[in-house]
């Protein structure tokens, strides 16, 4: 199964042999690239590590950028002779969305929901570290609940930069204190310790709307930049999404 989880900054391209994902590799989601840039890069790839096309059996697609999904969906008609399963949150009969317009669900959120209630069958809260930060709530009885929304590290950096003419764009790392001496080490520390802040905070604010305990865990390519964090996720999954597909592709 080859699956492509297609999000604001990256693509995810993975390959599972059964459940076991064997290789997955990044391509930047560049809105601006043709077909051809990514039938390449997907290619190449499978040249590189003997990727057979005829032992791909099924495609699975979630995209939350509408305007690259057809690069897939063709990627996959015209080279491996598949039609690829596009994933639908809202015509899933596997988990329920308890929100008001169910196909405003980003499909990276529902497969994240997807993976947690698959594998623990309990109350879990899924925070994603990706160009957004969210939280996903889904119950023990596969119902999602909703989400939250912030922007992520990077994204929220990057605005920084773009919206002001003195601060520069640095990269994220914990600085020596929280109160920086100078204007590298302040924004470092507002994006790593605020942040840091931000996550313990809304986790606490959640479980106390819910009103129950939940199993926190995280995913997306920003899920292992906070270190302090570590303690309050069950787990980091990096490859929460993708696996979410291979149980899509299963199920529906
Ligand atoms: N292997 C990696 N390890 C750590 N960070 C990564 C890795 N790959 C990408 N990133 C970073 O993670 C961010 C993208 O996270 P991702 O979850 O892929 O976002 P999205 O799904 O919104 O495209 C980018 O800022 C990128 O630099
Ligand atoms: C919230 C998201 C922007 C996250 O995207 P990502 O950070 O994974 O690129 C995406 O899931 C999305 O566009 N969702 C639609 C709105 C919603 O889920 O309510
Ligand atoms: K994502």
């Amino acid at each position: 199964m080859i699956v492509f989880d297609v999000g604001n900054t990256d693509t995810v391209v993975g390959f599972f042999e059964g459940e076991n994902l064997r290789h997955k590799f990044r391509i930047r989601s560049l809105k601006s690239e043709n077909s051809v840039f990514f039938e390449y890069r997907i290619l190449n790839f499978m040249l590189e590590h003997n990727i057979e096309k005829s032992s791909i059996k099924k495609a699975v697609i979630s995209s939350v950028v509408p305007l690259l999904t057809p690069f897939f969906t063709s990627f996959c008609e015209k080279f491996l002779k598949l039609r690829a399963l596009v994933v639908a949150p809202s015509k899933s009969h596997v988990l329920k969305i308890n929100i008001d317009m169910p196909e405003e669900l980003g499909s990276d959120l529902f497969l994240n929901a997807l993976s947690a209630y698959t594998e623990h069958k309990t109350d879990c809260l899924v925070v994603d570290f990706g160009t957004a930060l969210t939280f996903t709530l889904v119950d023990g009885q596969g119902v999602i609940q909703g989400v939250s929304i912030v922007p992520g590290l990077n994204t929220a950096l990057k605005s920084l930069f773009s919206a002001t003419s003195l601060l520069p764009e640095v990269r994220i790392e914990k600085p020596k204190s929280v109160v920086g001496k100078n204007t590298l080490h302040s924004i470092q520390s507002g994006i790593y310790f605020g942040y840091e802040s931000l996550v313990r905070g809304l986790v606490q604010k959640i479980r106390e709307e819910f009103g129950r305990e939940l199993k926190v865990l995280a995913t997306g390519g920003l899920s292992g930049t906070i270190t302090e964090l570590q303690n309050i996720f069950v787990d980091i999954q990096p490859d929460l999404t993708l696996k979410g597909m291979y149980y899509y592709g299963q199920t529906h």
